[in-house]
């Protein structure tokens, strides 16, 4: 964990130029999801966050890009691929575990993922900022994966989650990985596992760093409440929904500040 919030934190650290040549915008114009650089700026009143990201595929393995993937360090590539491995290993022993919470078989959910399941690692550089009062360093949003693993940074508080209606801070505990369920997983365990809504904050005095790999079901894949958590006492709560679609939506509904997952609840 060390050796990747240390290469990231040394990218993230070069000069913009060097950044650059892994931007996220083609030509200067048009936005990709994978690249660093910021969000997508997709209309002249969008608020805009404090945060500068380096987004990246890393699974399937074979659709990775690597050209994108920083070459300073030049140990990133290598201690990527490696993280990478340990969160899958995470992620593939925990959800047994809350599949058995259910009642459902132990490989329920990992059975959901499909053929071709996309994963994302997402970096994030929070530079100290003069007016933390003013801008996030994150809008409040629910990731809309199956299953988010993140990285904080080891004494640096800001990630902050909703809980009827009142912000908790989240500590920062050194060499500790927090699991974040996703929208799918709340649409998949029919409300059962909630979806939390989470914000960054800024600070003043401290730079930031986090790193969250996003686990999302294969895109072509439809998901649905599990059937064994429906009966008549207990309906579905949400509709069958394409995961393509799903998270087509994803960032539209981010930046008005709305949640995707209300368009499938019935
Ligand atoms: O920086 C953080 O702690 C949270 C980041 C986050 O929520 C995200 O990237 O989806
Ligand atoms: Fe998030």
């Amino acid at each position: 964990m060390d050796g990747m919030m240390d290469a990231s934190r040394e990218f993230f650290r070069q000069p913009q130029e060097v950044k650059q040549k892994h931007s996220n915008m083609v030509d200067g114009k048009h936005f990709r999801l994978e690249g660093y650089g910021n969000d997508r700026v997709s209309s002249e009143d969008q608020v805009l966050d404090w945060c500068d990201r380096l987004y990246l595929k890393v699974e399937p393995e074979d659709e990775r890009n690597l050209a994108l993937w920083p070459a300073h360090p030049e140990r990133f590539r290598d201690v990527l691929h490696n993280f990478t491995a340990q969160c899958t290993s995470v992620k593939d022993r925990l959800l047994p575990a809350m599949a058995k919470l259910l009642e459902l078989e132990d490989d329920y959910f990992n059975n959901q993922f499909g053929d071709k399941p996309d994963t994302y690692i997402r970096f994030n550089y929070y530079p100290p900022c003069p007016r933390p009062d003013l801008v996030f360093g994150l809008k409040p949003h629910s990731d809309g994966t199956f299953i988010s693993v993140l990285m904080v940074d080891n004494n640096v508080r800001g990630l902050q989650v909703l809980r009827d209606g009142v912000w908790y801070d989240v500590p920062a505990r050194p060499h500790t990985l927090l699991i974040n369920l996703g929208d799918q997983m709340e649409i998949m365990s029919n409300g059962i596992f909630k979806s939390p809504v989470h914000r960054a904050v800024t600070s003043a005095e401290e730079e930031r760093l986090s790193a969250v790999m996003f686990y999302s079901v294969d895109p072509e894949r439809d998901i649905v409440p599990a059937a064994r958590l429906i009966d008549e006492k207990q309906p579905a709560l949400y509709r069958k929904v394409k995961v393509k679609d799903y998270i087509a939506g994803l960032f539209q509904y981010f930046s008005q500040g709305r949640r995707v997952i209300d368009t499938v609840k019935i």
